[in-house]
């Protein structure tokens, strides 16, 4: 490591930084106390300046000094003497050859600087560290105001003057302060080099932090040491940080990576004109899975995402679509949500199996932890799924993880308020969730619905509901059979046909193609004005999406108002604006699917078919042989009609009892009149008595509520 000298540097670089200073003080103001140098921004002026870069990575905090002290030089020309000035830091912002990845962060680095990226694992309150302390001298009331940098052990400072050494006291009144926040930073999986390697961590202190508590994060810091033992020599890692900026989303870089690559742009371009583009792509998306066609193609659509649109007050509209897969088992259900999974890096996995409620949404707990009380926010599966898709595997075997999941899928945020934490936190993501049915296998002499065992409020969530039956097919079998052979064949030999890559009019798709296939639709990338957005500062509102031509909504209102006429009189209600709403998605995700700049008839008629495919498995009610969207809203009208039965007869059994109560074998019998059966009606009275229709008063004895 080369010596650092402050004289040659400051005879090197003295006017040059401070005219950069000079510069920006000039035009901006400080923010929350932190005077960024972009080093970047620095050398595209001083492109001679080149070595600073090298002298700022190597000896960090000696520069920082030095930095600091031309900054009030600068400060002080410009404006005067100020107090607060001392508050004021150095961030050293956008360094240029110190990029590392977490796992490979060492004690070679230590007092050097580092840049790396990381997902937020866990975040500690924002405390207040002594920054600038201030010692007086006991003796000669001498002053003097040191700068600390290392946490864990406050220096002794002597008094300089020159007839008076004695050791200086600590003043902690007329010491100033700065925020620091207690950030453990996970190492992404995409980032790692094996990623079946358990992902790696590191502690970092933010100073001057406003509180972040999730999400992807780019840090700059110096590497420090701090003491595992008092008489050990052994020291624990971590960085010293005050600049961390949230990530750009992935399909913001992505975008940008697309854009630069002209020839990508004329293969997805001519790609999006292939017909039948969809359901080729569709079926790539899970090659390892055989048939479910439909299925794989919502999932696909799910991937695409609707159209960014806002409300005049600037208040987004849903975009995502939530998927629920019920399946026999062995139908190949994680597999397709582990694929997904691995599809993005902002798409995320969990099993109900293992993860509780706070570690699918967030976690307010008690961790030890340097700084602070200890408690530490912990974001979840769909915090980390922002902007992405978080599947979520065997939904149904934790009734109590339900609730809070719902709240997730409801504001796409999630709160968190414990141990004096109180934060909401980004969860804007799509869900693809699986589960089995209530009895672990689809009973064929049950309504569907009445299988699943997921609560109305939550299942009304998902717009659209795939139930997949394991029926034994000779033609099917024997397809799935072979694939999976061929499949087992292709792992072995290496020779990938299936798994491979594949040819579209000659044109080779690989899952690099398909990813990028997938960001460029997305992000409505494929429209021309939106270049100049993705290619500068990205605002959403400003992008151009496609938009429902007038055949593409006559096509959706008609198929709505056909179906709710099925609900007139007494029929069951077939379809509620929810669904309209799905449709809609669904259509604008097939427009995009196919690079169009408008969602057309096709398109329409596709998303219709999707949630026509679920309506008819789900809301098909076998006594009245019709639709009945109440079904997926918990309550079928016919059994709705039943519910008002039952009612009715606890009513008039009140009426002449003595006790003003109706006795539950009396309800059973005259319910027997209606075609009611005992099972049916002990049922119907558990979900009137749940819906808190009627009470108990008495163990056997009812009363309307
Ligand atoms: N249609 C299919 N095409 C190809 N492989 C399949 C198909 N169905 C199942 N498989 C294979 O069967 C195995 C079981 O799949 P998976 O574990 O995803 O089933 P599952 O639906 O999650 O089962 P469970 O509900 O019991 O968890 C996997 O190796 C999967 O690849």
């Amino acid at each position: 490591m080369v010596e650092f000298d402050e004289e040659t540097f400051l005879s090197l670089y003295r006017d040059k930084i401070k005219a950069f200073i000079r510069d920006i003080l000039s035009t901006n103001l400080i923010r929350n106390n932190i005077f960024e140098f972009d080093i970047e921004e620095f050398l595209r002026t001083y492109p001679e300046a080149c070595e600073i870069n090298d002298a700022i990575i190597e000896h960090p905090r000696k520069v920082e000094d030095v930095l600091n002290y031309l900054f009030r030089e600068v400060y002080v020309e410009l404006f005067g003497e100020d107090k607060e000035i001392g508050k004021i830091q150095i961030a050293f912002k956008n360094p240029i050859g110190c990029e590392k990845r977490i796992e490979d962060i060492s004690s070679s680095d230590i007092s050097k600087l580092v840049k790396f990226e990381g997902v937020i694992a866990k975040a500690g309150k924002v405390c207040a560290l002594l920054k600038k302390a201030c010692y007086v001298c006991p003796r000669c009331g001498n002053i003097r105001y040191v700068t600390i940098h290392n946490y864990f052990e406050l220096p002794k400072i002597r008094c300089n003057n020159k007839d008076c050494d004695s050791e200086m006291k600590l003043d902690l009144e007329e010491s100033s302060y700065i925020n620091i926040q207690e950030l453990e930073i996970q190492q992404p999986i995409d980032l790692m080099k094996n990623p079946d390697d358990p992902p790696r961590s590191i502690k970092v202190f933010l100073e001057n932090s406003e509180g972040i508590y999730s999400g992807r994060v780019d840090v700059v810091g110096m590497v420090m040491k701090k003491r595992t033992r008092p008489n050990l020599p052994v020291f624990e890692i971590y960085v010293k940080s005050n600049y961390i900026k949230l990530n750009e989303s992935y399909q913001k870089i992505e975008v940008r990576d697309i854009l630069n690559n002209p020839d990508l742009i004329e293969i997805l371009n001519e790609l999006g004109k292939k017909r039948g583009i969809i359901d080729i792509l569709s079926q790539y998306l899970i090659p390892q899975i055989k048939g479910y066609e439909i299925v794989k193609k919502a999932i696909f659509l799910q991937q695409i995402k609707g159209c960014m649109k806002f409300l005049p007050d600037g208040t987004p509209l849903r975009r995502d679509s939530h998927i629920l897969l019920i399946t026999d088992p062995g139908i190949g259900k994680s597999t397709m949500l582990r694929r997904i999974a691995k599809l993005f890096p902002q798409n995320a996995y969990a099993s109900v199996t293992t993860a509780t409620g706070g570690g699918l949404t967030a976690n307010v707990v008690r961790e030890s932890t340097e700084i602070g009380d200890g408690w530490v926010v912990k974001p979840g599966v769909f915090v980390r799924a922002n902007e992405g898709t978080a599947c979520i595997d065997e939904l149904t075997v934790d009734k109590n993880v339900m609730r809070y999941i719902l709240e997730a899928m409801e504001s796409q945020t999630i709160h968190v308020n414990k141990g004096g934490i109180n934060v909401k936190l980004p969860a804007k993501c799509a869900v693809l969730a699986a589960c089995n049915p209530k009895r672990g296998r689809f009973d064929p002499n049950m309504g569907v619905i009445e299988q699943i065992d997921i609560p109305a409020p939550l299942l009304s969530r998902f717009d659209l509901i795939f139930p997949l039956k394991d029926k034994p097919d000779r033609k099917k079998d024997d397809e799935i059979a072979e694939h999976i052979l061929n499949t087992h064949i292709e792992t072995a030999t290496k020779e990938f046909k299936i798994l491979g890559e594949i040819d579209i009019d000659g044109i080779k798709v690989d899952e690099g193609i398909l990813k990028n296939y997938i960001i460029y639709a997305r992000t409505c990338a494929y429209f021309e004005e939106n270049h100049a957005l993705y290619l500068g500062d990205v605002d959403e509102r400003k992008l151009k999406t496609p938009h429902l031509t007038d055949k593409a909504k006559k096509i959706i209102k008609d198929y709505y108002i056909n179906m709710r006429k099925l609900g007139e009189g007494d029929n069951p209600i077939p379809i509620t604006a929810r669904q309209l709403e799905a449709i809609i998605r669904i259509s604008e995700m097939h427009a995009k699917a196919r690079l169009s700049r408008k969602v057309e008839e096709e398109d329409a008629k596709a998303a219709i078919s999707i949630i026509e495919e679920c309506l008819k498995e789900i809301a098909y009610d076998p006594e009245t042989g019709a639709f009945d969207i109440d079904k997926v809203a918990g309550t079928p009208k016919s059994k709705m009609q039943k519910m008002d039965i039952i009612l009715d007869i606890i009513k008039e059994l009140s009426a002449i009892s003595e006790n003003n109560l109706a006795g539950e074998d009396e309800v059973i019998e005259k319910a027997q009149e209606y075609g009611i059966s005992e099972l049916e009606c002990e049922d119907l009275l558990e979900k009137l008595k749940k819906n808190g229709e009627i009470f108990s008063p008495k163990f056997g004895y009812y009363r309307v509520t």
